[in-house]
């Protein structure tokens, strides 16, 4: 079927030519200009998914591979979701100056469907590969958890809370490096309007701090049970802690091959998380223990800051900022 292409994409690339001069060249793109592959993924049709698929695609000019996410427009508007798909990509714009970002090169669209041009991470999900081994050796946990913690500094210092961070959307590159994925449901910190009062570390925003329908609908959103915040199912607020207590299950699962937090149904898990009901595994080693620990606690603003999670011991002789994402993944 003849895809008309409505909308390309331009993007400007600022290039020195042989004479050493900068130029800037326009690239336009728009779904001619790919041959695409594979089918890497299908959206989960969940609630939130207006994903169609995610496909395997080549640049016909360049022949980069990239990563095609193709949204179904009608879907999108029949669920309310167009909200969703702008706060993907205007985050996703935010923050392409990190390695463990997928990095969105384009959008365009047809008069079907939405087009996201994003890194192509042939890794696949790193809750796949936990599936597979069961748990990680503590060197292997390092090594993503540092990447993941690395990533998620850099959110906040553009900022950005994910709000949904898991192993589903912590993807892999080719050279198994950490890719995270899965902003349609993130939280832009826009500069404060008016002034928050004391006591606010994170800019907590929650519904009733008369943010505007618009946030206060943003806040509606609840991310996956079994990595949600205590304060996001309390008070309906999301910080920047919230994210590190997700990175806290995230730990506690790449160790013990199951997260701190699961039960039968949804309210359960719910139970326990506002409840800290968890338990460690026997044999679980006691330095990430120590970790968790602090990361794991009920009141967001006693939660460990990043700076602190560095320089704890389970993260003894990791080298951060961009060594850390140019050393080898270990072996799993
Ligand atoms: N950049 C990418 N590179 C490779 N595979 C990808 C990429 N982005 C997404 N995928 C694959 O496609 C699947 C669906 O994509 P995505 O998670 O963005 O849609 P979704 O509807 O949010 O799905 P889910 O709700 O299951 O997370 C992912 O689970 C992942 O396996
Ligand atoms: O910012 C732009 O480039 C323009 C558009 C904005 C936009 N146009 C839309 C049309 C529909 Cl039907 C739904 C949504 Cl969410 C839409 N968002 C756009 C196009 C493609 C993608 Cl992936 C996102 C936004």
């Amino acid at each position: 079927e003849e895809w008309k292409d409505k909308g390309a994409a331009v993007e400007k690339r600022r290039e020195v030519d042989a004479n050493g001069n900068v130029v800037v060249r326009v690239v336009k793109r728009g779904v001619r200009d790919f041959n695409f592959g594979r089918t890497l993924g299908e959206g989960s049709y969940s609630t939130v998914s207006y994903v169609l698929f995610v496909l395997a695609a080549t640049d016909r000019t360049t022949l980069k591979e990239y990563a095609i996410k193709v949204l179904d427009k009608r879907h999108i508007i029949k669920e309310d979701k167009v909200k969703y798909v702008n706060i993907e990509k205007n985050t996703l714009n935010r923050l392409t100056q990190h390695p463990g970002v997928v990095r969105l090169y384009y959008t365009f669209q047809d008069e079907r469907s939405l087009y996201f041009v994003l890194d192509l991470a042939t890794g696949g999900e790193l809750l796949s590969t936990l599936k597979r081994l069961g748990t990680f050796d503590e060197e292997c946990s390092r090594y993503y958890a540092a990447q993941i913690l690395d990533t998620i500094e850099y959110m906040h210092s553009r900022g950005v809370i994910h709000r949904d961070l898991k192993p589903e959307n912590v993807l892999l590159d080719d050279k198994m490096r950490v890719k995270i994925t899965d902003f349609g449901t993130a939280k832009i910190l826009d500069p404060p309007r008016t002034p928050r009062h004391e006591g606010d570390p994170n800019g907590v925003s929650g519904g009733d701090t008369g943010d505007s329908i618009e946030e206060s609908r943003a806040n509606s959103f609840v991310g996956t049970a079994e990595y949600v915040s205590p304060e996001l199912l309390n008070d309906k607020a999301t910080c920047k802690a919230s994210d590190l207590w997700a990175f806290g299950c995230i730990v506690f699962q790449l160790l013990a091959g199951r997260p701190p937090f699961k039960a039968g149904n949804e309210y359960q898990t719910f139970q326990k998380i506002v409840n800290l009901e968890y338990e460690f595994p026997k044999g679980f080693p006691p330095v990430a223990k120590d970790l968790i620990q602090k990361l794991l606690v009920l009141d967001p603003a006693k939660r460990l800051k990043i700076d602190e999670i560095k320089s704890h011991e389970f993260f003894q002789g990791v080298e951060w900022g961009p060594a850390l994402w140019k050393r080898k993944a270990p072996r799993l």
